[in-house]
């Protein structure tokens, strides 16, 4: 491919700072010994890599190269080596100050050492070259010129400098700045030297010094260019071979090339940003009375909220649903909180009946919070069966909404005074809230279960509104002549000391409202506040899915817990 004329440097002596092999400084130096630069001078600290670029260069093309070991840092060092290029080649035409660089450093961590280094290197070592090749070369080659020929050498600088900013490399981005305004500058104050200055600032470039920076750095540096690539050294040297070119870009000055415009406008804005979508963003722009606000101007399409005033607010989507969904979550946190306090409060009121003694006939078992009686053990003379120890509980609260209540009833020994004999339990229910499950409740302790000695705990479920009667029989249909004494009150005394205990009456289920509430309390602050965190850390379109997909999960809580109820 020919970019440019054949010969374009025919004539031209060429100083390029920074050459090794790979560099953009050797891009731009093989250009222009292929267009026919009449000398070139080189320079770098290193010695080695200078001399293979050297020996390179002069392999392909007919320049012949000159090289010295120069850090531009040092202002003699700089000077010996343009005085020792203008005794070469008798003559300086075009400069590319090249030479430079840094090193990837987040500000906080950056010493005033390392700044100063990499200021000295972009900024004051531009400035020792062009300053000795302008002294030594450029101004005293003008001044032998006729009238008739003062129409210039030129200079151009490569180096970048940054439209905006450079995150993680404040030290080299305070330099480019520099430079910049140094070649506008240089531009005007030399133009009477018909000297042209421009700098070209790359953007970010594949070379042997990009190489040396974190793969992630440049993948982010990818991603934020508009042509979504790296550029080439080639490619920059094209750009600097043009500048350089008084017949090319003769009338150019004080220029600075942005090869990539608004990559690093576009890092800074990605510097740390959360990963949600812009365009998912509601503006809301409280406007003053002065016309368009930053949200009109913005390039994402957004939702507008307005009114009067002072004030300009902008909220993302995300965000904005975020504090909804907590403010939700906190909402339903205090409600289960609640919920469970006004539980464990019932819970706590529910009588414990620990008679831990003797159980009489006629004996009352109290409610812990109530002065009337609940469980009344009595005689029930029936004539047939008068061998039978009857106990009657009344549910404490019948207006309450408890359903099961559990009486447990533990004997230490048997019921009646009897060696071995087993006791066979039954219960009678009048007036039972639920028939069926009263009926099916007892029907299993009736049928299946059998105090004996060694197990004498026996459990009578009952339920509000309802009497439940319940006593212990003695297994043999005999009644032996000892259990008389239940067949009228009088005697009734002789089963004292034989019900040792009758205890734990506790709720099984209790104020089933409130427990729902408090269940779906907790799994809206749980369901909440999965919402505010997936709006903070997913987005918003992913949001909305997990949304429908909780809508659909709450709706299944409820379902469930309906029906559960209702069984
Ligand atoms: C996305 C990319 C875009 C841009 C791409 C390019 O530009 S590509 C082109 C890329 N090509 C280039 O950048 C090539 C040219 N660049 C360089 O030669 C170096 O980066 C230089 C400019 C710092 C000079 O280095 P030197 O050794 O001659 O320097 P010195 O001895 O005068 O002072 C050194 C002081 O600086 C500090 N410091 C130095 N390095 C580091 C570090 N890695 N870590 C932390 N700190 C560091 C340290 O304080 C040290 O003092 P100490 O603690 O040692 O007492
Ligand atoms: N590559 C990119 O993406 C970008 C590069 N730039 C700038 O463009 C220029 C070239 O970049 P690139 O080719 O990638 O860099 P490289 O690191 O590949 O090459 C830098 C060259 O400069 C020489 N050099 C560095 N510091 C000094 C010094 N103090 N005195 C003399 N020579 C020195 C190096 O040689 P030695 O080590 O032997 O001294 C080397 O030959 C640099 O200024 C760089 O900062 C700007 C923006 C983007």
């Amino acid at each position: 491919m020919v970019l440019f004329k054949n010969q374009l440097y025919s004539g031209k002596v060429v100083l390029i700072t920074g050459c090794a092999w790979g560099s953009i400084g050797a891009a731009v130096a093989l250009q222009v010994c292929q267009l026919g630069a009449a000398g070139l001078a080189i320079c770098g600290r290193r010695e080695e890599p200078l001399k293979d670029a050297a020996l390179r260069l002069e392999n392909q093309s007919k320049t012949p190269v000159f090289y010295q070991s120069c850090d531009i840092r040092d202002p003699d060092a700089v000077e010996s080596f343009v005085a020792a290029v203008v005794a070469k080649f008798g003559r300086i035409d075009v400069l590319f100050n090249n030479a430079g660089g840094q090193f990837p450093v987040m500000a906080e961590n950056l010493n005033s050492k390392g700044f100063n280094a990499v200021i000295r290197n972009n900024l004051l070592g531009t400035w020792n070259m062009t300053s000795s090749v302008a002294r030594l070369a450029f101004i005293p080659q003008f001044e032998k010129l006729t009238e008739a020929e003062k129409k210039g050498a030129n200079e151009d600088d490569p180096t970048q400098s940054v439209p905006c900013c450079f995150p993680g490399m404040v030290h080299t981005g305070s330099a480019r700045a520099g430079v910049d305004n140094m070649t506008k500058t240089l531009a005007v104050e030399w133009a009477k030297y018909q000297i042209k200055v421009n700098a070209v600032a790359p953007g970010t470039i594949v070379s042997t010094g990009t190489q040396r920076y974190p793969k992630e750095m440049l993948d982010k540096s990818r991603r934020v260019a508009p042509l979504q690539r790296l550029g080439t050294c080639e490619e920059v040297a094209n750009i600097c071979t043009f500048l350089g070119s008084d017949e090319a870009a003769g009338f150019i000055t004080g220029q600075t090339f942005y090869m990539e415009a608004r990559v690093w406008q576009e890092t800074s804005l990605n510097f740390n940003r959360p990963s949600y979508k812009t365009e998912a963003c509601v503006c809301v722009c409280v406007c003053g009375l002065n016309g368009p606000t930053e949200c009109d101007r913005s390039d994402n399409p957004r939702l507008f909220f307005r009114s009067g005033g002072k004030q300009h607010h902008k909220m993302c989507m995300p965000k904005l649903f975020a504090a909804i969904f907590f403010a939700l979550a906190g909402i339903c946190v205090a409600g289960a909180i609640i919920g469970c306090v006004v539980l464990k409060k019932e819970i706590d009121s529910i009588s414990r009946y620990d008679l831990n003694g003797t159980l009489a006939i006629g004996d009352y078992i109290l409610d812990a919070n109530s002065t009337t009686s609940n469980l009344t053990v009595t005689l029930r003379n029936n004539g047939n069966n008068n061998n039978i120890v009857n106990a009657r509980y009344d549910s404490p609260r019948n207006s309450d909404l408890r359903k099961f209540i559990y009486v447990d009833m533990c004997f230490s020994g048997r019921v009646f005074d009897r060696d071995n004999s087993s006791i066979k339990i039954f219960t009678t229910v009048t007036k039972p809230y639920n028939g069926t499950i009263i009926q099916k409740i007892t029907q299993q302790y009736v049928d299946n279960y059998v105090v004996n000695t060694t197990n004498p705990c026996v459990q009578i479920a009952t339920c509000y509104s309802a009497t439940t009667y319940f006593g212990f029989q003695e297994s043999n249909t005999t009644a032996p002549s000892s259990f008389t004494v239940a067949t009228n009150t009088t005697e009734s005394t002789s089963i004292k000391g034989n019900i040792k205990n009758v205890c734990n009456v506790g709720i099984l289920y209790t104020y089933p409202g409130i427990a729902i509430i408090a269940f779906a309390c907790v799994a809206g602050a749980i369901i909440f506040l999965s919402f505010a965190l997936a709006c903070v850390l997913i987005g918003f379109i992913r949001m909305v899915m997990l949304g429908l997909l909780a809508v659909l999960l709450i709706g299944a809580a409820i379902a469930f817990a309906v029906l559960y109820h209702k069984i």
